[in-house]
């Protein structure tokens, strides 16, 4: 197991309460000059199409360009605190031990489908820290801190996207506001999970990040592909919505290789983006829309693709993260719990190729369609149903008895 540091003690999270007070009495201010029509005064876009006489072929469906802060200008708005930025580097380093195998625990990425309420997922980063703080030395608990939403067709994108969940689509908001509630996470001990979607978001938030997914939607793509092979922390890729594993043992297979590709450094220039190949990636069995893969013949077969691909190229290959929700549920909450069940038993069994789970849990059950702040349910996700707060300290208390249960066979 990892050496653990101080970092967890509640002696130095209560030590560093203060300077997280005065830290978000600044980042309120930022968040509310985000709000208004210029925000950190950044230059207009200019159509440039109409200077070079090129307006009647070139952008003609796009409507606007709103011009956004650079990376650097955020980070340097919104720096990490100390203590964060410790909490960052250990659990990174926690995360690839448990993967390998080298830490017995059990990873638990758990938390809403989505953030769309700053209070709402403050009061849920502090009950987990708790639980996490109690459990730690069973379960590797990070919390689903998720911004960016793939969606099927259309619907709300995130709180990035659209921070006021009402069609505006304030990014320049949503970006201090997203990385405001990261730091706020992080400053109660608790380490953070996200799903990067756009290729380019990650140089505003990533430094905050223990653990990245890329998605099922996305899992074949390369540019997500190429953006994982740079990312400087563990990443787990869903298999494909239709249930090809493949694919995702593909993308890690892809991921650890060197890439060259189209980006943005941290002041917001192009640049072509070289990356080193990212060894920490791993399959997430999600289930499909024919039917769950979490029992134990799918983790085997799903296993034994990745351990023959990978080590073909002398690539280590991890463990793999069960997804409880999505596909293993049917996207049901009283279904999630099952699965969760489900799979502590195998743990208490023996198994061991499962290095980890996610289960998408919010302070009330459910889901409620989403909608601007003022008119929503606090704690219930707009996204998918979530297990509500008291089943999930439960389910946690259940896999950190089955983790033992794993430990003394
Ligand atoms: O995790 C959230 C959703 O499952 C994902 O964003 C897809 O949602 P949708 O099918 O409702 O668009
Ligand atoms: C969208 C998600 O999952 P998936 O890509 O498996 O649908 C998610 O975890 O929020």
């Amino acid at each position: 197991m990892v050496e653990r540091t101080e970092s967890s003690d509640t002696a130095a999270l209560e030590a560093h309460a203060q300077q997280a007070a005065r830290h978000r009495a600044y980042l309120h201010t930022q968040i509310a000059k985000s709000d208004e029509a210029n925000p950190l005064n950044l230059p207009t876009v200019q159509r440039w199409e109409d200077e070079v006489g090129l307006a009647p072929i070139l952008n003609r469906r796009v409507l606007e360009l709103d011009a956004l802060p650079s990376p650097a200008t955020v980070l340097q708005a919104l720096p990490l605190s100390d203590f964060a930025r410790q909490l960052v580097v250990e659990s990174r380093e926690e995360t690839r031990a448990v993967l390998s195998g080298e830490d017995d625990r059990l990873l638990v990425i758990v938390g809403p489908c989505s953030i769309h309420d700053p209070q709402a997922a403050l009061d849920y980063a502090r009950r987990l820290g708790t639980v996490r703080r109690e459990l730690e030395d069973d379960l590797l608990i990070i919390m689903r801190v998720y911004f960016e939403k793939p969606r099927t067709t259309i619907g709300w994108k995130g709180l990035i996207n659209d921070p006021d969940l009402d069609g505006s689509h304030k990014i320049n908001k949503g970006l201090l506001l997203a990385r405001q509630i990261l730091l706020d996470v992080l400053d109660c001990g608790v380490a953070a999970a996200t799903e990067f979607l756009e290729p380019t978001s990650p140089q505003y938030i990533s430094d905050a990040v223990t653990w990245g997914a890329i998605g099922a939607r996305n899992t074949e793509s390369q540019v997500h592909r190429q953006l994982a092979s740079g990312l400087s922390m563990p990443v787990g890729f869903k298999n494909a919505t239709d249930g090809s594993v493949e694919v995702a043992v593909d993308s890690v297979y892809t991921a650890a290789q060197q890439h060259t590709f189209f980006g943005i450094d941290h002041q917001g220039r192009a640049a072509a983006v070289e990356t080193l190949g990212n060894p920490d990636c791993h399959v997430v069995l999600r289930g499909s829309s024919s039917g769950p893969n979490y029992d134990a013949v799918s983790v085997a077969d799903a296993l034994s693709v990745a351990r023959s691909r990978l080590s073909a190229d002398s690539l280590g290959a991890h463990g793999l993260i069960i997804d409880a929700s999505h596909g293993n549920s049917g996207k049901d909450e009283i279904q999630q719990a099952r699965v969760v069940r489900s799979v502590a038993a195998r743990l208490a069994e023996g198994e061991r190729g499962i290095s980890g789970i996610m289960m998408e849990s919010f302070i009330q059950g459910g889901n409620q369609k989403a909608a601007p702040l003022a008119q929503l349910e606090y704690g219930k996700s707009v996204t998918d149903k979530c297990i509500a707060w008291p089943e999930t300290e439960d389910l946690l208390r259940e896999l950190a008895a089955a983790v033992r249960a794993r430990r003394e066979l």
